[in-house]
């Protein structure tokens, strides 16, 4: 391999120190530490092992977690009126509603319910809006603000770079697109439908790969020395029966040898969500107390 390794685990928990840091001196100003309120309806246990995260994360970096696990069979209307007793609710900085939600609910209009102010997963249209404007006020997706921290980190100044996203998700390609976009990146969207993708990649000198589908960009898609980055979270068969494996939507090993830098999978941007679930949490909850905003995040 002669790629670097982007170690996403060492970012993030590098960043979750310094909003720890930030989250005391928060509480101190204040009175109060800043909250996280979760939101899980069912019992997915993909879904459970990642609020486990999450709320472990948030209590680890000083913040107060609450979590509210809805059953299954709740309705929409229950739902909708436990996020408008968040919203009212003086303590609670931040609201995440694990997604999925079950079929028989409409998550466009769940979102639309929550308080774009604690909207700390930026999936609000509201924060949509303010991101594709730039205005400053906006909570960006977490996703692609970890990966924008990495490519920051691994490059310095963007400005210039053709960079190609893959997929055209509200949560991870269209928001990742505007970051990319306010860096002055020259950016192309594409998407499984893309014609001659593997050619469009190669003039991509940073490469964000976010569809879904195992280890589809293969090495000869990588421009020598990209920079690639990898949100793929693919849960496969394992070695032994009931066991799984993750693998991204890159094929690691042989892009490794192509690209110059490389994030893997697991290690590289899922931890990176969730250390910026903790800056999105605290960043609201300054505003919310009329703070300025924390710096160095
Ligand atoms: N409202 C909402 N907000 C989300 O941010 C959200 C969501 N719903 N639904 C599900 C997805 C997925 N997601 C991940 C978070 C962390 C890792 C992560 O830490 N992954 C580890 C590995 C974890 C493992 O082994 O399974 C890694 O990549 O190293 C992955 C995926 C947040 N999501």
């Amino acid at each position: 391999m002669s790629a670097r390794r982007i170690d996403g685990k060492a970012a993030a928990a590098a960043l979750r120190a310094r909003v720890a840091g930030l989250a005391q001196s928060f509480a101190a100003a204040t009175g109060r530490p800043a909250g996280l309120a979760t939101v899980l309806v069912g019992e997915d246990p993909a879904s459970q092992v990642y609020i486990r995260s999450k709320r472990a994360a948030t209590a680890e970096a000083g913040m107060r977690s609450d979590h509210h696990p809805l059953d299954a069979g709740t309705s929409e209307t229950e739902l909708l009126a436990l996020i408008e007793r968040l919203n009212a609710d003086p303590a609670v900085d931040g609201i995440l509603v694990q997604l999925p939600l079950p079929a028989h609910m409409d998550a466009a209009r769940v979102i639309a319910t929550i308080d774009p102010d604690k909207d700390v997963d930026g999936f609000h249209v509201v924060n949509a809006g303010r991101l594709a404007v730039g205005d400053p006020a906006a909570l960006v997706p977490c996703t692609p603000l970890g990966c924008l921290h990495l490519l920051k980190a691994e490059l310095g100044d963007l400005s210039g770079l053709h960079a190609v996203v893959i997929g055209r998700s509200n949560i991870v390609g269209k928001p990742m697109a505007m970051l990319l976009l306010g860096e002055s990146c020259t950016v192309t969207i594409a998407h499984s439908r893309t014609r001659d993708l593997p050619a469009i990649c190669r003039e991509a000198d940073i490469l964000v790969a976010a569809v879904g589908r195992p280890e589809m960009v293969k090495a000869d898609w990588i421009k020598p020395g990209a920079t690639v980055i990898d949100v793929g979270i693919n849960r496969l068969p394992g070695a032994e029966p009931g066991k799984s494996r993750l693998v991204g939507d890159v094929a690691f090993a042989e892009a490794a040898e192509v690209a110059g830098a490389i994030t893997p999978v697991p290690g590289g941007v899922g931890p990176m969500t969730i250390a910026m679930l903790l800056r999105n949490t605290l960043v609201a909850a300054h505003r919310r107390a009329g703070l300025p905003a924390p710096e160095g995040l």
